[in-house]
């Protein structure tokens, strides 16, 4: 063997971060934080080491839909080139490998969530892995530009998810959180769509900027924002929020809308001569946006345990 080949066969040795990446750690940042917000939003108390177990479990689900999406995904990920050396494309683990990994860590996730909480938190944990392993990876991301609009609800599914396991129920404000999640997501990813240019052309995935083209894309982005931003400022007068949420709500989504409408206002000539920095610093600002969002109603709630809520300012 020569020095090359040693090399080769040295970096295609699978290690344990390329099965880490299997489980899309860093998406599922956002959507762990979403959860825990959901969890501790949730009236009663609950015993700190169920909330640090339930939160556990639902984040080692979210990574498992996340290898059921590249194991499903791989013929695609293999084209585009944000997502070719993915573990799978780059073969260093194979589909059957990551298949395995997510079918058991689904099966873990949701029976130690139902054990550790109750069962309808483990049964909303079973369906947001189906939704975004069989409904969005298998059959809307291939089939319609509405994929992300539709699938979208996957990932919206978590502070539900988080509300039921302190709860064991739904309710209005847990749907409410679900719905900012759900409208958000279409300027987050289209954003993306916009910058990352041929990659959804070169993979035949029918994603708007591919089925529509990108001024119908850059149209859609100002649309769910401006609906986006009613939601999130009407919530602010809801039981969710209080006066961090509000003032926070307030400014996010000037600047959100701001930038979306800076993206409708471009066309491709002006996006390829800074290369895309409005849609580029636009998904940024999506990350930051729920994030705070998120954060803010943490922040109310905390308020709210010492008597502070919205309308002692009014
Ligand atoms: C169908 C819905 C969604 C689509 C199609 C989508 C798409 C994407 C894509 C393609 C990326 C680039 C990721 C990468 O290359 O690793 C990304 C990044 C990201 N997404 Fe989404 N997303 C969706 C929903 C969500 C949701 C619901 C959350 C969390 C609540 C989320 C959180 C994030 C985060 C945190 C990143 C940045 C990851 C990084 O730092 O690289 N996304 N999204
Ligand atoms: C608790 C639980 C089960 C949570 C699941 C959360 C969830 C559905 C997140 C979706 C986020 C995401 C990365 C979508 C990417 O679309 P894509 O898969 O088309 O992106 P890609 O091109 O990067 O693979």
């Amino acid at each position: 063997m020569t020095d090359v080949s040693l090399q080769t066969a040295y970096q295609d040795e699978p290690q344990f971060s390329d099965y880490f990446a299997l489980l899309k750690p860093r998406v599922m940042t956002l959507v762990v934080f979403t959860a825990f917000v959901g969890l501790l939003a949730a009236p009663g108390g609950m015993h700190p080491f169920v909330a640090f177990c339930a939160i556990l479990f639902i984040a080692i689900g979210g990574g498992a839909s996340g290898a059921l999406n590249m194991w499903w995904d791989a013929d695609i990920d293999a084209v585009m080139r944000r997502t070719a050396k993915r573990p799978i494309p780059s073969g260093r683990v194979s589909g059957d490998e990551a298949l395995a990994i997510g079918l058991a860590l689904s099966a873990f996730s949701v029976v130690f969530l139902g054990l550790a909480t109750n069962w309808v938190a483990a049964g909303l944990l079973a369906f947001t892995i189906f939704f975004y392993a069989v409904i969005y990876t298998m059959w809307l991301k291939r089939a319609t530009p509405q994929n992300i609009v539709i699938g979208g609800a996957a990932g919206a599914f978590p502070p539900m998810i988080g509300w039921a396991a302190a709860t064991g129920g739904v309710s209005i404000e847990s749907v409410l959180m679900f719905a900012l999640i759900f409208m958000w997501t279409p300027p987050h990813f289209w954003a993306l769509a916009l910058f990352m240019r041929s990659d959804y052309d070169d993979a035949g995935v029918p994603m708007l900027t591919v089925t529509h083209g990108r001024p119908a894309t850059r149209r859609h982005i100002l649309i769910y924002t401006v609906l986006l931003a009613a939601l999130a400022l009407a919530m602010g007068v809801t039981a969710v929020a209080g006066p961090v949420y509000l003032a926070s709500a307030l400014i996010l989504n000037a600047l959100f809308l701001k930038g979306a409408v800076a993206i409708w206002r471009r066309d491709e000539a002006m996006a390829e001569a800074d290369n895309y920095l409005v849609e580029r610093k636009f998904f940024k600002l999506s990350l930051l946006y729920l994030f705070a969002h998120f954060g803010a109603i943490l922040a109310d709630q905390a308020l709210a345990r010492f008597g502070l809520t919205w309308e002692v300012f009014l």
